[in-house]
Protein backbone atom coordinates (compact mmCIF):
# COMPACT_ATOMS: atom_id res chain seq x y z
CA UNK A 1 0.00 0.00 0.00
CA UNK A 2 1.42 3.15 -0.60
CA UNK A 3 1.14 5.89 2.38
CA UNK A 4 2.29 9.29 3.10
CA UNK A 5 2.60 11.76 6.38
CA UNK A 6 3.75 15.21 6.86
CA UNK A 7 5.63 17.08 9.68
CA UNK A 8 6.47 20.25 10.52
CA UNK A 9 5.20 23.62 10.96
CA UNK A 10 5.16 26.96 9.27
CA UNK A 11 8.08 28.95 10.75
CA UNK A 12 9.72 25.80 11.87
CA UNK A 13 13.31 24.58 11.05
CA UNK A 14 11.99 22.50 8.26
CA UNK A 15 9.05 20.23 7.37
CA UNK A 16 9.07 16.72 6.29
CA UNK A 17 6.89 14.47 3.96
CA UNK A 18 7.85 10.41 4.18
CA UNK A 19 6.23 8.22 1.58
CA UNK A 20 6.08 4.49 2.34
CA UNK A 21 5.54 2.33 -1.17
CA UNK A 22 6.71 3.24 -3.73
CA UNK A 23 8.50 0.80 -5.83
CA UNK A 24 12.31 0.56 -7.09
CA UNK A 25 14.00 2.16 -10.21
CA UNK A 26 11.35 5.37 -10.52
CA UNK A 27 13.02 7.98 -12.01
CA UNK A 28 13.23 10.76 -9.02
CA UNK A 29 15.53 13.36 -7.74
CA UNK A 30 16.37 16.66 -6.31
CA UNK A 31 15.25 18.95 -8.91
CA UNK A 32 11.95 16.99 -9.64
CA UNK A 33 10.47 18.43 -6.50
CA UNK A 34 12.46 21.93 -6.90
CA UNK A 35 10.28 22.24 -10.09
CA UNK A 36 6.90 21.16 -8.40
CA UNK A 37 7.79 23.31 -5.41
CA UNK A 38 8.31 26.74 -7.57
CA UNK A 39 5.22 26.33 -9.37
CA UNK A 40 3.35 26.37 -5.55
CA UNK A 41 5.06 29.46 -5.28
CA UNK A 42 3.65 30.92 -8.05
CA UNK A 43 0.39 32.95 -8.47
CA UNK A 44 -0.97 36.12 -8.04
CA UNK A 45 -2.15 37.54 -4.52
CA UNK A 46 0.02 35.61 -2.76
CA UNK A 47 1.48 37.31 0.48
CA UNK A 48 5.00 38.30 0.89
CA UNK A 49 6.43 35.17 2.23
CA UNK A 50 6.55 33.81 -1.03
CA UNK A 51 8.80 36.41 -2.79
CA UNK A 52 11.45 35.03 -0.82
CA UNK A 53 10.70 31.33 0.62
CA UNK A 54 13.31 29.24 -0.90
CA UNK A 55 11.41 25.89 -0.11
CA UNK A 56 14.79 24.19 0.09
CA UNK A 57 15.08 20.50 -0.83
CA UNK A 58 17.07 17.66 0.52
CA UNK A 59 16.12 14.03 -0.53
CA UNK A 60 16.95 12.59 2.99
CA UNK A 61 16.08 8.63 2.26
CA UNK A 62 15.04 6.18 -0.32
CA UNK A 63 16.58 7.44 -3.74
CA UNK A 64 20.45 7.08 -4.95
CA UNK A 65 21.69 8.02 -7.68
CA UNK A 66 18.09 9.63 -9.08
CA UNK A 67 16.41 6.05 -8.40
CA UNK A 68 13.45 5.27 -6.13
CA UNK A 69 14.62 2.09 -4.25
CA UNK A 70 11.82 0.67 -2.63
CA UNK A 71 12.22 2.29 0.33
CA UNK A 72 10.52 5.18 2.06
CA UNK A 73 11.33 8.37 0.38
CA UNK A 74 11.98 11.25 2.74
CA UNK A 75 11.82 14.61 1.79
CA UNK A 76 12.66 17.79 4.00
CA UNK A 77 12.25 21.42 3.17
CA UNK A 78 13.55 24.08 4.71
CA UNK A 79 12.01 26.66 5.51
CA UNK A 80 13.97 29.91 4.87
CA UNK A 81 12.95 32.43 7.72
CA UNK A 82 14.09 29.46 10.45
CA UNK A 83 16.91 32.18 11.73
CA UNK A 84 14.33 34.69 12.45
CA UNK A 85 12.26 32.11 14.32
CA UNK A 86 14.69 29.62 15.99
CA UNK A 87 14.28 30.79 19.72
CA UNK A 88 10.48 31.27 19.23
CA UNK A 89 9.38 27.93 17.62
CA UNK A 90 12.94 25.86 19.40
CA UNK A 91 12.21 22.29 19.78
CA UNK A 92 13.94 22.43 23.07
CA UNK A 93 12.97 24.37 25.71
CA UNK A 94 14.54 27.98 25.61
CA UNK A 95 15.48 30.58 28.24
CA UNK A 96 12.45 32.78 28.74
CA UNK A 97 14.64 35.58 28.94
CA UNK A 98 15.43 35.17 25.59
CA UNK A 99 12.35 35.56 23.91
CA UNK A 100 10.54 37.92 26.08
CA UNK A 101 9.76 40.83 24.70
CA UNK A 102 9.81 39.43 21.02
CA UNK A 103 6.94 40.51 19.02
CA UNK A 104 7.06 37.56 17.67
CA UNK A 105 6.18 35.89 20.52
CA UNK A 106 3.33 38.03 21.95
CA UNK A 107 0.58 35.60 22.55
CA UNK A 108 -2.46 35.45 19.80
CA UNK A 109 -5.07 36.26 21.93
CA UNK A 110 -7.42 37.44 19.08
CA UNK A 111 -8.51 34.37 17.39
CA UNK A 112 -9.24 34.69 13.24
CA UNK A 113 -13.11 33.23 12.15
CA UNK A 114 -12.73 31.21 9.23
CA UNK A 115 -8.82 30.06 10.58
CA UNK A 116 -7.71 27.01 13.44
CA UNK A 117 -7.20 29.51 15.91
CA UNK A 118 -9.90 29.27 18.75
CA UNK A 119 -11.46 25.95 18.36
CA UNK A 120 -7.25 24.41 17.98
CA UNK A 121 -7.04 26.67 21.13
CA UNK A 122 -10.34 24.93 22.74
CA UNK A 123 -9.53 21.23 21.81
CA UNK A 124 -5.71 20.93 22.45
CA UNK A 125 -5.57 23.23 25.63
CA UNK A 126 -3.78 26.57 24.27
CA UNK A 127 -3.95 29.94 25.97
CA UNK A 128 -3.04 31.65 22.53
CA UNK A 129 -2.80 30.36 18.74
CA UNK A 130 0.90 30.38 17.86
CA UNK A 131 0.66 26.37 18.45
CA UNK A 132 -2.21 26.14 16.84
CA UNK A 133 -1.87 28.44 13.15
CA UNK A 134 2.08 26.37 12.90
CA UNK A 135 0.45 23.56 12.07
CA UNK A 136 -3.09 24.48 10.38
CA UNK A 137 -0.95 26.77 8.18
CA UNK A 138 -1.19 25.52 4.50
CA UNK A 139 2.44 25.76 4.72
CA UNK A 140 2.31 22.07 5.12
CA UNK A 141 1.25 21.91 1.85
CA UNK A 142 4.13 22.35 0.51
CA UNK A 143 5.63 18.74 1.89
CA UNK A 144 2.09 17.28 -0.15
CA UNK A 145 3.46 18.70 -3.48
CA UNK A 146 6.96 17.47 -2.96
CA UNK A 147 5.55 14.01 -1.94
CA UNK A 148 3.24 14.51 -4.97
CA UNK A 149 5.79 14.50 -7.25
CA UNK A 150 7.32 11.57 -6.06
CA UNK A 151 3.91 10.26 -7.20
CA UNK A 152 3.90 11.85 -10.34
CA UNK A 153 7.19 10.46 -11.31
CA UNK A 154 5.54 6.74 -11.29
CA UNK A 155 2.14 8.33 -13.15
CA UNK A 156 4.08 9.85 -15.60
CA UNK A 157 6.28 6.89 -16.38
CA UNK A 158 3.21 4.77 -16.92
CA UNK A 159 1.75 7.71 -19.67
CA UNK A 160 -0.55 9.17 -16.82
CA UNK A 161 -0.47 12.88 -17.07
CA UNK A 162 -2.32 15.40 -14.43
CA UNK A 163 -2.28 19.21 -14.90
CA UNK A 164 -4.34 21.64 -12.53
CA UNK A 165 -6.14 24.91 -13.75
CA UNK A 166 -8.43 27.91 -11.65
CA UNK A 167 -11.64 27.96 -13.36
CA UNK A 168 -12.87 30.56 -11.10
CA UNK A 169 -11.50 33.63 -8.68
CA UNK A 170 -14.26 35.18 -6.75
CA UNK A 171 -17.26 35.47 -8.85
CA UNK A 172 -15.38 35.48 -12.04
CA UNK A 173 -15.32 32.32 -13.98
CA UNK A 174 -14.29 30.58 -17.67
CA UNK A 175 -17.06 30.19 -19.54
CA UNK A 176 -18.50 26.95 -19.50
CA UNK A 177 -17.19 26.50 -23.35
CA UNK A 178 -13.14 26.73 -22.39
CA UNK A 179 -11.62 24.03 -23.54
CA UNK A 180 -9.80 21.50 -20.76
CA UNK A 181 -6.29 21.64 -20.50
CA UNK A 182 -3.63 19.27 -21.18
CA UNK A 183 -0.45 18.32 -19.39
CA UNK A 184 1.30 19.60 -22.59
CA UNK A 185 -0.42 23.65 -21.67
CA UNK A 186 1.43 23.19 -18.14
CA UNK A 187 3.92 25.45 -19.41
CA UNK A 188 1.61 28.03 -20.78
CA UNK A 189 -0.88 27.78 -17.21
CA UNK A 190 2.22 27.82 -15.09
CA UNK A 191 3.22 31.35 -16.97
CA UNK A 192 -0.48 32.46 -16.29
CA UNK A 193 -0.72 34.89 -13.34
CA UNK A 194 -3.51 32.95 -12.02
CA UNK A 195 -3.24 29.79 -14.01
CA UNK A 196 -6.26 30.41 -16.11
CA UNK A 197 -6.59 28.70 -19.67
CA UNK A 198 -8.88 30.97 -20.73
CA UNK A 199 -6.48 34.76 -21.56
CA UNK A 200 -9.37 36.92 -21.21
CA UNK A 201 -10.88 35.40 -17.98
CA UNK A 202 -7.34 35.57 -16.49
CA UNK A 203 -7.23 39.55 -17.33
CA UNK A 204 -10.88 39.72 -15.13
CA UNK A 205 -9.06 37.63 -12.59
CA UNK A 206 -6.30 40.04 -11.88
CA UNK A 207 -8.68 42.78 -11.54
CA UNK A 208 -10.83 40.72 -9.25
CA UNK A 209 -7.45 40.23 -7.19
CA UNK A 210 -6.56 43.77 -7.54
CA UNK A 211 -10.24 45.10 -6.28
CA UNK A 212 -10.09 42.52 -3.26
CA UNK A 213 -6.44 44.10 -2.13
CA UNK A 214 -7.48 47.43 -2.68
CA UNK A 215 -11.15 47.22 -0.40
CA UNK A 216 -8.79 44.86 2.48
CA UNK A 217 -10.51 41.83 1.05
CA UNK A 218 -9.75 38.09 0.37
CA UNK A 219 -11.03 36.14 -2.26
CA UNK A 220 -11.25 32.46 -2.93
CA UNK A 221 -11.85 30.39 -5.85
CA UNK A 222 -12.19 26.86 -8.11
CA UNK A 223 -9.52 24.98 -9.61
CA UNK A 224 -9.97 21.60 -11.96
CA UNK A 225 -7.51 18.93 -12.17
CA UNK A 226 -7.72 17.18 -15.09
CA UNK A 227 -5.59 13.56 -15.63
CA UNK A 228 -5.49 11.39 -19.04
CA UNK A 229 -3.62 8.32 -19.49
CA UNK A 230 -5.63 6.53 -16.95
CA UNK A 231 -6.85 2.69 -17.59
CA UNK A 232 -10.10 1.77 -17.04
CA UNK A 233 -11.16 0.15 -13.50
CA UNK A 234 -8.70 1.84 -10.59
CA UNK A 235 -10.68 1.89 -7.70
CA UNK A 236 -13.73 -0.14 -7.33
CA UNK A 237 -17.89 -0.31 -7.09
CA UNK A 238 -17.60 -3.01 -4.08
CA UNK A 239 -17.35 -0.90 -0.84
CA UNK A 240 -17.57 2.72 -0.31
CA UNK A 241 -13.77 2.98 0.96
CA UNK A 242 -12.22 1.66 -2.07
CA UNK A 243 -14.24 3.76 -4.40
CA UNK A 244 -12.18 6.16 -6.69
CA UNK A 245 -14.36 9.41 -6.55
CA UNK A 246 -14.84 9.35 -2.96
CA UNK A 247 -10.85 8.61 -2.10
CA UNK A 248 -10.01 11.79 -4.61
CA UNK A 249 -12.88 14.14 -3.08
CA UNK A 250 -11.22 12.91 0.90
CA UNK A 251 -7.92 13.80 -0.66
CA UNK A 252 -9.50 17.23 -1.97
CA UNK A 253 -11.19 18.13 0.85
CA UNK A 254 -8.17 17.33 3.37
CA UNK A 255 -6.56 20.54 1.62
CA UNK A 256 -6.61 23.63 4.01
CA UNK A 257 -9.82 25.84 2.88
CA UNK A 258 -11.33 23.25 0.42
CA UNK A 259 -14.84 23.39 1.12
CA UNK A 260 -16.46 21.45 -2.04
CA UNK A 261 -15.45 19.09 -4.37
CA UNK A 262 -17.37 18.35 -7.08
CA UNK A 263 -16.41 14.63 -9.94
CA UNK A 264 -16.97 15.50 -13.54
CA UNK A 265 -19.77 17.84 -13.81
CA UNK A 266 -20.71 17.51 -10.34
CA UNK A 267 -23.34 20.09 -9.06
CA UNK A 268 -24.09 20.87 -12.50
CA UNK A 269 -25.10 17.16 -13.44
CA UNK A 270 -27.76 17.24 -10.59
CA UNK A 271 -29.73 20.11 -12.17
CA UNK A 272 -29.79 17.66 -15.60
CA UNK A 273 -32.36 15.28 -16.93
CA UNK A 274 -31.38 12.03 -16.74
CA UNK A 275 -31.04 11.77 -20.85
CA UNK A 276 -28.55 14.68 -20.57
CA UNK A 277 -26.87 13.67 -17.77
CA UNK A 278 -24.72 10.89 -18.54
CA UNK A 279 -21.88 9.76 -20.87
CA UNK A 280 -23.35 7.48 -23.82
CA UNK A 281 -21.51 4.20 -25.03
CA UNK A 282 -20.74 3.92 -29.02
CA UNK A 283 -18.53 2.76 -31.20
CA UNK A 284 -15.89 4.78 -33.24
CA UNK A 285 -14.61 4.19 -36.64
CA UNK A 286 -12.10 1.93 -35.42
CA UNK A 287 -14.78 -0.14 -33.76
CA UNK A 288 -13.23 0.87 -30.15
CA UNK A 289 -15.91 1.19 -27.10
CA UNK A 290 -15.57 5.40 -26.63
CA UNK A 291 -18.23 8.13 -24.93
CA UNK A 292 -19.55 10.61 -26.67
CA UNK A 293 -19.14 13.28 -23.64
CA UNK A 294 -16.95 13.58 -20.77
CA UNK A 295 -19.83 14.61 -17.76
CA UNK A 296 -18.42 12.15 -15.35
CA UNK A 297 -15.80 13.16 -14.98
CA UNK A 298 -13.92 10.11 -16.23
CA UNK A 299 -15.63 8.08 -13.69
CA UNK A 300 -17.97 5.79 -13.13
CA UNK A 301 -19.35 3.68 -9.74
CA UNK A 302 -16.41 4.68 -8.21
CA UNK A 303 -13.90 3.25 -11.05
CA UNK A 304 -12.45 5.22 -13.24
CA UNK A 305 -13.46 4.78 -17.43
CA UNK A 306 -10.01 5.18 -18.92
CA UNK A 307 -10.95 8.54 -20.65
CA UNK A 308 -9.88 12.15 -19.37
CA UNK A 309 -10.61 12.43 -15.44
CA UNK A 310 -12.06 15.61 -14.14
CA UNK A 311 -12.14 17.07 -10.57
CA UNK A 312 -12.29 20.34 -9.08
CA UNK A 313 -12.12 21.87 -5.57
CA UNK A 314 -13.30 25.16 -4.19
CA UNK A 315 -11.46 27.22 -2.19
CA UNK A 316 -12.84 29.66 0.53
CA UNK A 317 -11.68 32.96 1.10
CA UNK A 318 -8.66 33.74 3.28
CA UNK A 319 -9.44 33.92 6.68
CA UNK A 320 -6.41 36.26 7.21
CA UNK A 321 -8.78 39.33 6.23
CA UNK A 322 -7.00 42.51 6.34
CA UNK A 323 -10.75 44.30 6.89
CA UNK A 324 -10.36 42.38 10.00
CA UNK A 325 -13.54 40.48 11.55
CA UNK A 326 -15.55 40.48 14.75
CA UNK A 327 -13.90 38.45 17.31
CA UNK A 328 -13.56 38.21 21.25
CA UNK A 329 -9.99 38.23 22.86
CA UNK A 330 -9.78 35.16 25.33
CA UNK A 331 -7.55 36.77 27.55
CA UNK A 332 -10.13 39.88 28.48
CA UNK A 333 -12.95 38.87 27.09
CA UNK A 334 -13.40 41.88 24.93
CA UNK A 335 -14.85 42.33 21.86
CA UNK A 336 -12.26 43.31 19.06
CA UNK A 337 -11.24 42.23 16.08
CA UNK A 338 -8.77 39.10 14.71
CA UNK A 339 -5.45 39.18 14.71
CA UNK A 340 -3.45 40.16 11.44
CA UNK A 341 -0.78 39.29 10.10
CA UNK A 342 0.84 39.16 7.12
CA UNK A 343 -1.15 36.56 4.77
CA UNK A 344 -2.06 36.34 0.72
CA UNK A 345 -4.71 37.93 -0.43
CA UNK A 346 -5.65 34.84 -2.81
CA UNK A 347 -4.23 31.34 -2.66
CA UNK A 348 -6.20 29.33 -5.46
CA UNK A 349 -3.56 29.28 -7.76
CA UNK A 350 -1.39 27.21 -5.54
CA UNK A 351 -4.45 25.32 -4.23
CA UNK A 352 -4.36 23.74 -7.58
CA UNK A 353 -0.55 22.46 -7.35
CA UNK A 354 -1.91 21.43 -4.13
CA UNK A 355 -4.69 19.48 -5.83
CA UNK A 356 -2.97 18.37 -8.55
CA UNK A 357 -0.35 16.15 -5.73
CA UNK A 358 -3.04 15.04 -3.94
CA UNK A 359 -4.78 13.71 -7.14
CA UNK A 360 -1.42 12.55 -7.93
CA UNK A 361 -0.80 10.60 -4.63
CA UNK A 362 -4.57 8.79 -4.31
CA UNK A 363 -4.00 8.48 -8.34
CA UNK A 364 -0.44 6.36 -7.84
CA UNK A 365 -1.94 4.37 -4.70
CA UNK A 366 -5.16 3.14 -6.80
CA UNK A 367 -2.42 2.00 -9.26
CA UNK A 368 0.02 -0.10 -7.19
CA UNK A 369 -3.23 -1.26 -5.67
CA UNK A 370 -4.22 -3.42 -9.53
CA UNK A 371 -0.96 -3.34 -10.18
CA UNK A 372 1.31 -3.11 -7.32
CA UNK A 373 5.09 -4.62 -7.83
CA UNK A 374 8.19 -3.84 -6.12
CA UNK A 375 10.10 -3.03 -9.24
CA UNK A 376 8.94 -0.06 -11.75
CA UNK A 377 9.26 -2.88 -14.40
CA UNK A 378 7.03 -5.23 -12.77
CA UNK A 379 4.33 -2.41 -12.51
CA UNK A 380 4.48 -1.38 -16.11
CA UNK A 381 4.14 -5.34 -16.59
CA UNK A 382 1.50 -5.58 -14.84
CA UNK A 383 -0.53 -2.62 -16.65
CA UNK A 384 0.33 -3.84 -19.89
CA UNK A 385 -0.66 -7.46 -19.23
CA UNK A 386 -4.16 -6.17 -18.09
CA UNK A 387 -4.23 -3.90 -20.72
CA UNK A 388 -3.95 -6.58 -23.30
CA UNK A 389 -6.21 -8.74 -21.67
CA UNK A 390 -9.14 -6.32 -21.76
CA UNK A 391 -11.69 -8.44 -23.52
CA UNK A 392 -12.36 -7.13 -27.32
CA UNK A 393 -16.26 -5.42 -27.65
CA UNK A 394 -18.00 -4.05 -30.22
CA UNK A 395 -19.47 -4.52 -33.62
CA UNK A 396 -16.95 -5.22 -35.54
CA UNK A 397 -14.01 -7.26 -33.51
CA UNK A 398 -11.31 -7.39 -35.79
CA UNK A 399 -10.58 -3.56 -36.27
CA UNK A 400 -10.43 -3.64 -32.07
CA UNK A 401 -7.33 -2.93 -30.48
CA UNK A 402 -7.63 -5.12 -27.85
CA UNK A 403 -6.08 -8.84 -27.82
CA UNK A 404 -8.58 -10.61 -25.20
CA UNK A 405 -11.36 -13.24 -25.22
CA UNK A 406 -14.37 -11.67 -26.33
CA UNK A 407 -16.15 -14.01 -24.22
CA UNK A 408 -14.62 -12.37 -20.90
CA UNK A 409 -16.82 -9.38 -21.98
CA UNK A 410 -19.91 -8.58 -19.71
CA UNK A 411 -23.06 -9.95 -20.90
CA UNK A 412 -24.58 -6.71 -21.76
CA UNK A 413 -21.62 -5.67 -23.78
CA UNK A 414 -21.41 -8.63 -26.10
CA UNK A 415 -21.74 -8.44 -29.74
C1 LIG B 1 -2.03 27.37 -0.67
C2 LIG B 1 -2.79 27.96 0.46
C3 LIG B 1 -2.36 29.17 1.02
C4 LIG B 1 -3.04 29.74 2.09
N1 LIG B 1 -2.62 30.93 2.59
C5 LIG B 1 -3.27 31.47 3.64
C6 LIG B 1 -2.85 32.71 4.21
O1 LIG B 1 -1.88 33.32 3.78
N2 LIG B 1 -3.56 33.20 5.26
C7 LIG B 1 -4.65 32.55 5.79
O2 LIG B 1 -5.25 33.01 6.74
N3 LIG B 1 -5.07 31.39 5.26
C8 LIG B 1 -4.41 30.84 4.22
N4 LIG B 1 -4.83 29.65 3.68
C9 LIG B 1 -6.03 29.04 4.21
C10 LIG B 1 -5.86 28.50 5.59
O3 LIG B 1 -4.82 27.61 5.65
C11 LIG B 1 -7.23 27.90 5.96
O4 LIG B 1 -8.22 28.85 5.78
C12 LIG B 1 -7.33 27.46 7.36
O5 LIG B 1 -6.55 26.30 7.50
C13 LIG B 1 -8.75 27.12 7.77
O6 LIG B 1 -9.36 26.44 6.71
P1 LIG B 1 -10.26 25.19 6.94
O7 LIG B 1 -11.50 25.67 7.59
O8 LIG B 1 -10.50 24.57 5.63
O9 LIG B 1 -9.41 24.28 7.78
C14 LIG B 1 -4.18 29.08 2.62
C15 LIG B 1 -4.61 27.86 2.07
C16 LIG B 1 -3.93 27.30 0.99
C17 LIG B 1 -4.40 25.99 0.42
C1 LIG C 1 3.83 29.71 4.06
C2 LIG C 1 2.89 29.44 3.18
O1 LIG C 1 1.61 29.91 3.21
C3 LIG C 1 1.16 30.48 4.40
C4 LIG C 1 -0.17 29.91 4.66
C5 LIG C 1 -0.83 30.59 5.77
C6 LIG C 1 -2.01 29.94 6.37
O2 LIG C 1 -2.53 30.47 7.35
O3 LIG C 1 -2.46 28.90 5.84
C7 LIG C 1 -0.39 31.82 6.22
C8 LIG C 1 0.80 32.51 5.68
O4 LIG C 1 1.92 32.21 6.50
P1 LIG C 1 3.01 33.29 6.91
O5 LIG C 1 2.39 34.05 8.01
O6 LIG C 1 4.20 32.53 7.37
O7 LIG C 1 3.32 34.11 5.71
C9 LIG C 1 1.10 32.00 4.29
O8 LIG C 1 2.30 32.55 3.80
C10 LIG C 1 3.15 28.56 2.06
O9 LIG C 1 2.21 28.35 1.29
O10 LIG C 1 4.28 28.07 1.91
Amino acid sequence: MLRWLTSGESHGKSLVGIIEGLPAGIDLNTTHVRRALARRRLGYGRGARMKFEQDQVQLLGGVRHGLTMGGPVAIEIANTEWPKWDKVMSADPVDPEEIEGLARNAPLTRPRPGHADFTGMQKYGFTEARPVLERASARETATRVALGAAANQLLSALGITTVAHTVAIGTVSSPESSPVPSATDIEALDADPLRCFDAETSQSMVAEVDAAHKAGETLGGVVEVVVDGLPPGLGSYVHWDRRLDARLAGALMGIQAIKGVEVGDGFRTAARRGSEAHDEIELNAEGQVVRATNRAGGIESGMSIGGTLRVRAGMKPIATVPKALRTVDVASGETTTAHHQRSDVCAVPAAGVVAEAMVQLVLAQAVLEKFGGDSLAEVSRNLRSYLESLPDIGANPEASGHQGDPMQAPAAMQP
